[in-house]
C-alpha cells in the first residue's frame, strides 16, 4: 500500500493516532502550522469574497420616500404623490407617480371671494395623502403647491387677493404633519422648464445606463424632447436649442444635469391657454354680433350657449376688447365650420411686428425648433378625444379632413354619442382641436406632424406636466454630475472577484497537498 494516495475522505477526516519519531513530529509541527496559516488565509479570502459579492449585489431594502405636489391650474387643482427608493434617489427615471387626486371644484383663483372654503376645497386630497403615505414618513414628506396662469392673471388684477389665497393655503398645509415647503405662483418660465425636465427625466433622455449598469457619457446619451404644455390660461414651448441666442431676449436657461450641459429655450404665452383663447375669440366677435346672437363656427350646428356679455370681458385677457356693449345676454349658436373656425382663431395671434430675426407670433423671438416634441395637458385631451394623435393619423391632410367632419357633425349627434363626457369639454373639442392645430402651425410644427407625440401618462404611470420636474429640482434629485451607481466600478468588481477566486483555488490546492504530505509522517 506504500506510496498510494489515501482515499479522498481520509484527507479530511482521518486523524493520526501515533507519532512515529522525533524527526517526523517536528515536520508534522511545521506542516500543521502551514495548514493553519493557509486555513487562515482561506477563511479571510472567503470572507472578502462574500463581502465583495454582498456589497455589489446587496438587495436594497424597501426604503421609500414620498413627495406631494399640488398643481393649482387655472381650471382645476390636482394633487400628485410621487414615490422613490431612498437608496437610488439620484438615478434617473426612478421617481414615479404613485397616486393622484383631482380636487373637486374650479381653479383656486376663483376662491378669491370665498377664502373660507379653501380648507374644504383641499382637505379631501390631503386626507388621501395622509392615508396613502405611511404615518412614520409624514414628517419627511415634502409638500408643495404651485399655482400657474389662473393665479398669474389674478395677481395682475389684484395682488392682495392672490396673496390671501396663498396665505389661506399656507395656514391649512401647516396644520398637516407633512414637511410643507411653501405655496407660490410659479413663473411661466419655470412652468415650461419643469415640464421639459419632467418628460425628459421620465423618457430617460437625460442619462442612460448601458447593459453593465454604467452611466453613459455625454455623446452617448439621446436627444431630448421639446415640451409643449397647453393649459387653460397659458401655454408653454420649451426645447434644447443649438442656436446662439442674444442675451437680450432672456428666453434661454442653462441646465447641467447628470454631467451634461443643456441650453434650453422656453417661453410661456399668457392668455393663449385654450379657455382664455376661446374667451378672447368670443369677446372679439361679440361686438359684431347681431343683437342677442353670435354665430360661432367652432361650435357644432345646433349647439347653443347663452352668456352674459360682461362675463366675456371680465378676464385680464379680454379687457382690451371691452367696448360700448353694455351687459346683456348673448346666445352663441354653433355653425360647425372648421375652416372658418381656424380663420377666426388665427386672428388671436399677432404677426405684425418682430424686433428679432424670427418671431412665432405676438412679437416673441423664437429660435428654429429642433427634434421631437412631447405635447401634453390640453394638447393631449383634445387630440386623444378626437383620435388624432400623431401615432394614429399620419398626415396633416387626414387630420384636417377629420376635423372638418367632426366640427360639422350636429350637436345632437355628438351629445348622444358621448353621454359620459362632461358637456363643457364635449362642446369645446371642435374649438380646442382646431386651436391645437393652429397653435402647432404657428410654431411651425405641423410640417413635422409625426415628430409631435401627444402624451399623457409616461410609462403608463406618471403624468406629463411641470409638477415632477418642480419636485425633482427642489429636492436636488437631479445631480449636476454623474452619480456612482455601485460601490465598485464593473472592471474593479470583476478583478476583485477573479483575484479572490484564484487565491482561494491556490490556497485550497496547497492546503490539500500539504495535508496529504503531513499524513505520511503520521503513518
Ligand atoms: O378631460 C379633459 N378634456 C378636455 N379638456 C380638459 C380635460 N381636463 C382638463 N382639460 C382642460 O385642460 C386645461 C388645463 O388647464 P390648467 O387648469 O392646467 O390651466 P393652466 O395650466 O393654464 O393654469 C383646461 O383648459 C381644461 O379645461
Ligand atoms: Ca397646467
Amino acid at each position: 500500500m506504500e506510496g498510494m494516495m489515501p482515499p479522498f475522505h481520509f484527507l479530511f477526516f482521518s486523524k493520526p493516532s501515533v507519532y512515529i519519531d522525533q524527526n517526523s513530529s517536528v515536520k508534522t509541527f511545521f506542516s500543521r502550522n502551514g495548514i493553519l496559516i493557509l486555513g487562515f488565509i482561506f477563511i479571510l479570502s472567503l470572507i472578502a469574497l462574500i463581502a465583495v459579492g454582498l456589497a455589489q449585489n446587496k438587495k436594497l431594502p424597501d426604503n421609500f420616500k414620498y413627495g406631494i405636489v399640488f398643481d393649482a391650474g387655472s381650471s382645476h387643482t390636482s394633487m400628485y404623490i410621487y414615490k422613490w427608493s431612498a437608496e437610488k434617489m439620484n438615478d434617473t427615471g426612478l421617481v414615479y407617480e404613485t397616486a393622484s387626486c383631482e380636487v373637486k371644484g374650479p381653479g383656486i383663483s376663483s376662491y378669491a371671494s370665498n377664502l373660507q372654503d379653501i380648507p374644504v376645497y383641499l382637505s379631501k386630497c390631503m386626507g388621501k395623502a395622509k392615508d396613502l403615505i405611511p404615518k412614520y414618513k409624514h414628517q419627511d414628506t415634502p409638500l408643495y403647491l404651485g399655482a400657474t396662469a389662473g393665479m398669474r392673471l389674478l395677481r395682475m388684477e389684484n395682488e392682495e387677493l392672490a396673496k390671501m389665497i396663498l396665505s389661506a393655503v399656507t395656514s391649512l398645509f401647516n396644520s398637516y404633519p407633512f414637511n410643507f415647503q411653501g405655496a407660490r405662483i410659479i413663473s411661466g418660465f419655470e412652468e415650461g422648464a419643469y415640464g421639459w425636465i419632467t418628460i425628459n427625466y421620465l423618457l430617460g433622455k437625460l442619462e442612460k445606463h448601458n447593459w453593465k449598469n454604467q452611466f453613459l457619457r455625454e455623446n452617448e446619451t439621446q436627444d431630448t424632447y421639446g415640451a409643449l404644455d397647453l393649459g387653460g390660461a397659458s401655454t408653454q414651448i420649451t426645447f434644447v436649442t443649438s442656436t446662439q441666442i442674444s442675451k437680450q431676449f432672456k428666453k434661454t436657461t442653462q441646465f447641467r444635469l447628470y454631467g451634461k450641459n443643456y441650453t434650453v429655450y422656453t417661453y410661456s404665452y399668457l392668455c393663449h391657454g385654450v379657455d382664455q383663447a376661446l374667451l378672447r375669440k368670443l369677446a372679439l366677435n361679440a361686438k359684431d354680433a347681431s343683437p342677442g346672437a353670435l354665430m360661432e363656427p367652432c361650435f357644432h350646428p345646433g349647439y347653443e350657449r347663452t352668456v352674459l356679455t360682461s362675463s366675456l370681458f371680465s378676464s385680464v385677457c379680454t379687457k382690451i376688447y371691452k367696448n360700448w356693449i353694455s351687459s346683456r345676454n348673448l346666445t352663441i349658436q354653433g355653425t360647425g365650420n372648421f375652416q372658418k373656425c381656424k380663420e377666426s382663431i388665427t386672428e388671436l395671434f399677432q404677426n405684425n411686428y418682430c424686433n428679432a430675426s424670427y418671431c412665432t407670433f405676438d412679437m416673441i423671438y423664437r429660435p428654429p425648433t429642433e427634434g421631437h416634441f412631447g405635447a401634453f395637458s390640453a394638447y393631449y385631451y383634445a387630440m386623444d378625444f378626437l383620435n388624432l394623435t400623431s401615432d394614429k393619423v399620419s398626415s396633416l391632410d387626414m387630420v384636417t379632413h377629420k376635423m372638418e367632419e367632426f366640427c360639422s357633425t350636429p350637436w345632437s349627434v355628438v351629445n348622444t354619442a358621448f353621454p359620459q363626457v362632461k358637456e363643457k369639454y364635449l362642446s369645446e373639442y371642435c374649438f380646442s382641436g382646431t386651436y391645437v392645430l393652429t397653435l402647432l402651425q404657428k410654431y411651425n410644427l405641423t410640417e413635422y406632424w409625426t415628430q409631435v407625440e401627444f402624451m399623457d401618462k409616461i410609462n403608463n404611470k406618471t403624468e406629463a406636466g411641470w409638477t415632477l420636474g418642480y419636485m425633482l429640482n427642489l429636492t436636488n434629485m437631479i445631480p449636476a454630475e454623474l452619480p456612482q451607481s455601485k460601490p465598485f466600478s464593473h472592471p474593479t468588481y470583476i478583478s476583485l472577484m477573479v483575484i479572490f477566486s484564484l487565491l482561494l483555488a491556490i490556497v485550497f490546492i496547497l492546503g490539500s497537498v500539504m495535508f496529504q504530505k503531513s499524513s505520511y509522517f503520521w503513518k
